[in-house]
Parts: structure tokens; sequence; C-alpha cells
């Protein structure tokens, strides 16, 4: 990846960031205060100590001699203390900053997200997601705190040294310091980029993967358990594992080099400065003191160049991470129908649903269904059966506006719409029905409840409504979990409402006294419900629809 690219990859992000610029200059203002405070002890200790070794010789050969001890102590009582402050005050403010990015980073993904439109967000599986939207996005936040300051600092702090040279040594030690200064911070930061930029995006490919495997094996377990495949399956993660630690062993040592080339070369600067420094004392030009001054405050710079090798091993990571959430908040190419797409206000229209023409498919995919028309007049009950995979749930999704229809004109209201996955969240009763229909009272919730059956259930419960799910909703047996999820649908006051296979997991009996119920609750609205055969479909469809 060229440089162009990487920024062109960061671009967003760095914008993003960038925003609070102010919060970001204080917060290098603080670092800077914190390394000079250190510098500038290392520097007067040692400039302290030569003088007074350099006095008590002089008083031991018998010389009169004296020394201001106030002024220097005073000094490095001050540098102590403020580089004391200064390390508190930069860890507190810019660690807030650094949650402040999160925050930004993360509303700026979701509402680019959603802007985005649906497109194939269920093709990803739940760890992918909780990787794009926890590892990813730190990757992005500590861009700051890890090589933006950093590398910022340590250029100023180079500076004021070189020039510090000039001053008090000669220009042609500035030099030699700036080439070797310049040559030890590309070495830390450049060259550890170049040298670990693809190993380290594949490390963070690799990290994804076995997240992802490690999740499928937990979840998968009982299956796993089951088939007798558990030791083959957790020796397949082991062996990603025992990749992935080689890959990051590769980046650490590649990192290692470059960071002990840099401190040879600033420990050269060192040996460099006090040469000329013996040289120039010699001369007289500089007194013992100011010589040991410039060389113990290079050694303090080591402080901020040895941050940089590591955190430019980790930009490559930092720079998939950017690519993988810049695919995410762009839409796809050729996935773009939403010209196609109309959902009107309920006014607009005398018809809940009117399709036309309709093709629908899954982005990347031939169309599974064409020149698909349709009609759903108010109050209306549409059956659409089908054997598995004639596309009943894609046309479902299309009619949702959870997938754009691939061609054709659709118009809806805003519906209500039962997946056929079942989704409880891992919450409370009550925060799961709420999700159908926020305004809902609790005497609602109870009534709606009672229709599917599960009132009985959840009264017997200590907490009642506030009775907690668990993870996916695991306290509940599969047809409960369907009935809950229905309840849900049900409560919305949506103008139409699609239910696809309703009664999945819900024994015949209980089927058979529910159904007519949900007729009747449903009264006044259009309803589209899609299924295998006629027994799947509420009782009173007007019409059904074949599919093959
Ligand atoms: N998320 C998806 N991405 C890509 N293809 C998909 C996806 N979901 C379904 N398909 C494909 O689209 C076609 C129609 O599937 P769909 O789920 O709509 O059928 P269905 O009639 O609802 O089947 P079933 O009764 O088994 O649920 C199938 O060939 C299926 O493999």
């Amino acid at each position: 990846m060229t440089a162009r690219f990487a920024m062109h990859e960061l671009k967003p992000w760095l914008d993003l960031i960038l925003q609070r610029r102010g919060r970001l200059v204080v917060g290098a203002l603080l670092l800077l205060a914190t390394l000079l405070s250190g510098i500038g002890l290392l520097a007067l200790s040692g400039w302290f100590l030569t003088e007074t070794a350099l006095v008590g010789l002089l008083l031991a050969a018998g010389t009169q001699a004296y020394i201001n001890l106030y002024v220097p102590g005073g000094g490095i009582r001050f540098f102590a203390v403020s580089r004391t402050v200064s390390r508190y005050l930069e860890r507190v403010y810019n660690h807030n900053t650094v949650l402040q990015l999160l925050t930004d980073i993360r509303v700026a993904l979701f509402n680019r997200m959603a802007e985005a439109g649906h497109r194939d967000r269920g093709q990803k599986s739940g760890a992918q997601w909780l990787s794009r939207l926890t590892a990813d996005v730190d990757a992005l936040d500590t861009l700051y705190l890890r090589v933006i300051a950093p590398t910022a600092l340590a250029g100023v702090v180079s500076v004021l040294l070189v020039l510090s040279a000039w001053l008090l040594f000669s220009g042609s030690l500035a030099l030699i310091l700036l080439i070797l200064l310049a040559v030890a911070i590309l070495l830390s930061s450049w060259r550890v980029f170049a040298g670990t930029q693809h190993l380290s995006g594949q490390l963070s490919d690799q990290q994804e993967k076995l997240r992802g495997d490690v999740i499928e094996h937990l979840e998968g377990f009982a299956e796993l358990t089951a088939a007798g495949r558990t030791g083959k399956h957790s020796g397949r993660l082991m062996r990603q594992a025992l990749a992935m630690s080689r890959t990051q062993a590769r980046v650490d040592s590649r990192a290692g080099w470059h960071q002990a080339a840099t401190q040879l070369i600033v420990n050269l600067a060192v040996v460099v400065t006090l040469w000329v420094g013996i040289t120039l004392f010699n001369q007289g030009s500089v007194t013992g003191p100011v010589l040991v001054l410039l060389p113990i405050a290079l050694m303090g710079l080591l402080e901020v160049y040895a941050m940089l090798p590591d955190a430019f091993a980790k930009l490559g990571a930092t720079l998939s991470a950017a690519r993988r959430l810049n695919q995410e908040v762009q839409p796809a190419p050729g996935t773009d129908y939403s010209s196609a797409f109309d959902r009107q206000p309920a006014e607009a229209t005398a018809n809940p649903l009117e399709a036309r023409d309709l093709s629908v498919g899954h982005p990347g995919l031939p169309p599974v269904l064409t020149h698909f028309s349709l009609k759903v007049g108010p109050r209306e009950r549409l059956g659409i059966v089908g054997a598995s995979g004639s596309g009943k749930s894609t046309l479902a999704d299309t009619f949702a506006g959870v997938i754009p229809p691939r061609q054709g004109k659709l118009a809806s209201l805003p519906c209500a719409y039962l997946t056929q996955a079942t989704v409880v969240f891992e919450d409370t009763v009550k925060a799961n029905l709420l999700l159908g229909n926020p305004n809902a009272t609790d005497g609602d919730l109870w009534r709606v409840l009672e229709l599917v059956e599960l009132a009985d259930r959840f009264a017997r419960e200590a907490e009642g409504l506030s009775t907690w799910l668990g993870s996916a909703g695991n306290r509940l047996s599969g047809g409960e979990a369907r009935r809950l999820v229905l309840a849900r649908v049900l409560l919305s006051t949506a103008p139409l409402v699609i239910l696809d296979e309703p009664f999945t997991g819900v024994d015949t009996d209980t089927r058979g006294r529910i159904a007519p119920q949900i007729n009747r609750w449903l009264e006044d609205r259009a309803v589209i419900c899609l299924g295998h055969g006629p027994e799947a479909l509420l009782p009173s469809s007007s019409h059904t629809l074949h599919l093959n």
C-alpha cells in the first residue's frame, strides 16, 4: 500500500479526529511539558553533579572555589515536580480525549452505516461485527495518542536539541545531530511501518478470524461434542493461534530490531556530542558542566523515540481496520437501488403495499424472483406459500425494506415485520416487547402476552415483566421465544404486518388457539403471512399466492 493510498484510507477518520484539534493541541503540549521536564531534570542534574564534582576537586587541591547550591537545587526540584504533575495531567487529559474520540468514531460509524442502507449486513457473523465495532474502532482511536502525538513530539524536541547544540556547542555538531536524529526518527517510524505493514495487516485479519472461530466453537460446542469433533475443532483453533503468534513474533522482532537501531543511533549522537564537547572544552569554548548537559539531554530523548517503533508496527493493523470500516460505510457498487424503494407516508397511497414488475434477490447474486407484481389493500389478508428456497423470505425482506429491490417499483406503508429468525435481545421481557411499540403500557404488554399464551409463564416469575431473558433469550424454549417475538410485532401499530413463518416451533394445539386471536388483534390492518403451506398461515387469508 502506498503512502497516498494509506492516507486515503485514514483520511475520513483523521478528519473526524481533527475536529477536536483544540484538545489534541493541549494534550500534545502536556506531553511536551512532561518530556521537557524529564530532559530538563536529567540535564540539570548532570550539570549540577559535574559542577559540584569540579568544585570538590578544586577545594581538595587547595584552590578557593564556591558553588551556588540553591538555584540548581531549586531547578531540579522544579523539574521533578513539573514532570510528575504534567505526567499526571497528561494521562488524565489524553485518556479523556481518547474516550471522546472513541465516542465520535462510534457515532460517526453508526451514522454512516445507517446512511449506507441495509445491504448485506446479515451476511456477516456476530463475531465479525464484534471485531468491526470494537477492535477496528479501538485501532483508530489510539491513532492520535500512539502515533501522531509522539511523532510530532519527537520532531519538536529533536529540533530544540539541535538548536541547543548550535547555540551551546557548534554549527557542525548541530548539523551532525540533525542528520543522526532525522535518521533515527525515520528508522523508528516510516521504516518500521514499511517493514511491518503487510504483516501487521495480516495479524489483524488473523485475530479477527480466530476470534470468530472461537465464538463459533463455543456456540456450536453441543453440536461438536455430539459429533465427537471438539478435539479436531480445537486443534484447528490451536493451529490458528500458533500461526497468529508467529506473525506477532515477526512483527515484534522487526519492531525490536528497529528499536535497537534507533537507540544505537541516538547513543551514537550522545558519543559524538561528548567527543565534540571534550574538544571544545579543551579549547576552552565550553565549561565542564555545559559539556555534560547536552549529551544527557539527548539520552532523555530516548524516552519518546522508544515509543515510536511499537506504535508504527501497529499502524498496518490500524490501516486494515480503517479499510474494513470504510468498506462498511460505503454502499457497495451496484447495490444502490434506493430509487426503486419508495416508502410513502400513510396518506399518500390507498394500498398498504404495491409492487410493480419487481425483481428481488440478495446483493451480488442472481435475482430469486423477477417480474413480480402485487397489490395488498387495506385490511387484506394475503398468504404466500412456497417450497423451501422459493424466495419467500427474500420477498418479505424486500417488502420490509431490509434489502432493496433489484428492479421495479415498490411502494409500501410502514410495516411491522416478523422475520423468519427468532431474535430475542439479552434484556428483560418488557424491553424486548417495547421494541415493538415504545408507547405500550404494562397493561398492553400483559394483554398481548395473554394472546400468545405467555402471560401465565411470566406471571409465575418473581420479576414479572422485568424477567431477564438471558443471552439470545436462552431462558426460553424455542416455541416460547417465537411467541414472544410474535407478541412484539403484534404490539406495533403499523398499518401493514408481515409475518414470515409465524408459528415455527409452536405446537399445533397452541397454534390452533392463538391464530384466530391474532386475526382479531390485527383486524384493522393488512397482513402478509408467509409459510411452506396453508397450515402455516393465518386461517383467514383472503387469497394465497404460490411461489415455485
Ligand atoms: N442472506 C442471503 N444471502 C444470499 N443468498 C441468500 C440469502 N438468504 C437466502 N438466500 C438464497 O436466496 C434463495 C431464496 O431464499 P429464501 O430464504 O428467500 O427462501 P424461502 O422460500 O424463505 O426458504 P425457506 O422456506 O427455507 O425459509 C435461496 O436460494 C437462498 O439460498
